[in-house]
């Protein structure tokens, strides 16, 4: 996989730092040396002693770590690290967080969803599998997301930490740590009611604050999709779907409890997403845009628009039933 070999030009690089970036027109190679771009263009090589080739080691290999089912692969890693990397410059966060957070934050989202099985943890837990007994069923999922994260950096070749202080790499380790296991939607109350009780008085000197904070832009570019031109967007709950129906398709073999979100006899798309869009992502993505007003055109218009959009197809579908019962 020779990277060095796809030219980026300058047009994509400023492409790259915006929410309407389109995933599905790059394929994995390509993606590859856009990630290297965004490690690049954030000055975390010359800042952190990182060299070119361990940093293409350690992408090549967090690619190597992601399976290939519908919804939680590597283009899903690429999309939420593209969003991360396009919220920092929109926000301009690197005036405002040391650049050590911003490599917190971009390696974190990358490294996210590493070896996820496609089952998501109720399953796990239901299912007694090895990863709920090796977690005691605490967020099983993203604590070997950041299991599997460490174990690649710590292979030598690709460890981009390798020329950090001590200091640096228990900040970097504790913040990533932080950052993936914030990633559990069961957590996801718990994460935004700090965050609203922290923003009207937001201190960017504040350790915790700054915490909550790199806390919620992880999770915010985790389920950003609908953040996205619709176009883009729409194709990623068809995958997700997929994902939600194979697991509810293992649970009614094997007996267990089906959760009624990803049972294809009973989710319509347009009615879960809408519900979705209102109660999960508005108030998170409103919250966010109070503390960084710009992102109200980037991101809150979008999800906004698409709240109408899955509506509207909501609506359609309902009278469509009416018509047919009649
Ligand atoms: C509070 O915990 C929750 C809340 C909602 C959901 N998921 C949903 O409501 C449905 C399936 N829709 C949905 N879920 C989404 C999206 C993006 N990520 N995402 C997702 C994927 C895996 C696990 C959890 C979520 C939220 C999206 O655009 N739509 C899943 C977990
Ligand atoms: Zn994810």
């Amino acid at each position: 996989l020779n990277m060095s070999s796809l030219q980026v030009t300058e047009e994509v690089r400023e492409h790259l730092k915006t929410p309407i970036f389109d995933n599905w027109q790059w394929e994995e190679a390509e993606m590859l040396v856009l990630l290297q771009v965004m490690f690049t263009d954030l000055d975390f090589l010359t800042a952190f002693h990182i060299k070119v080739d361990v940093l293409q080691n350690f992408l090549f290999e967090v690619y190597c770590h992601y399976n290939s089912i519908p919804f939680h692969n590597f283009r899903h890693c690429f999309c939420v690290t593209q969003m991360m990397y396009g919220l920092i410059w929109l926000t301009d966060l690197r005036s405002k967080l040391s650049r050590i957070d911003l490599l917190i934050m971009l390696t974190s989202a990358l490294c996210h969803d590493l070896d996820h099985p496609g089952y998501n943890n109720v399953y796990q837990i239901n299912a007694q599998t090895d990863l709920a007994l090796r977690y005691n069923d605490i967020s099983p999922l993203e604590n070997h997301h950041c299991a599997v994260a460490f174990g690649i950096l710590s292979k030598p070749e690709c460890n981009i930490l390798k020329n950090v202080t001590c200091e640096q790499y228990k900040h970097i380790r504790g913040g990533m740590i932080k950052c993936i296991l914030a990633t559990d939607m069961a957590r996801h109350n718990e994460i935004l009611n700090k965050f609203k009780i922290m923003q009207p008085v937001f201190d960017f000197t504040n350790k915790d604050h700054k915490e909550v904070l790199m806390k919620i832009m992880v999770k915010v570019s985790d389920i950003s999709n609908e953040a996205r031109p619709m176009a883009v967007a729409e194709p990623w709950l068809d995958c997700l779907l997929q994902e939600f129906f194979n697991q509810s398709d293992t649970e009614k073999l094997k007996g267990l409890p089906v959760t009624p979100f990803m049972d294809r006899d009973k989710v319509s798309k347009p009615s879960s997403q809408t519900n979705f869009i209102r109660f999960v992502l508005l108030p998170l993505f409103t919250e966010l845009t109070k503390l960084f007003p710009c992102l109200e055109q980037h991101i809150l218009e979008p999800v906004r628009r698409a709240l109408e959009y899955y509506s509207d197809m909501e609506r359609a579908s309902k009278e469509e039933q009416g018509t047919t019962k009649a």
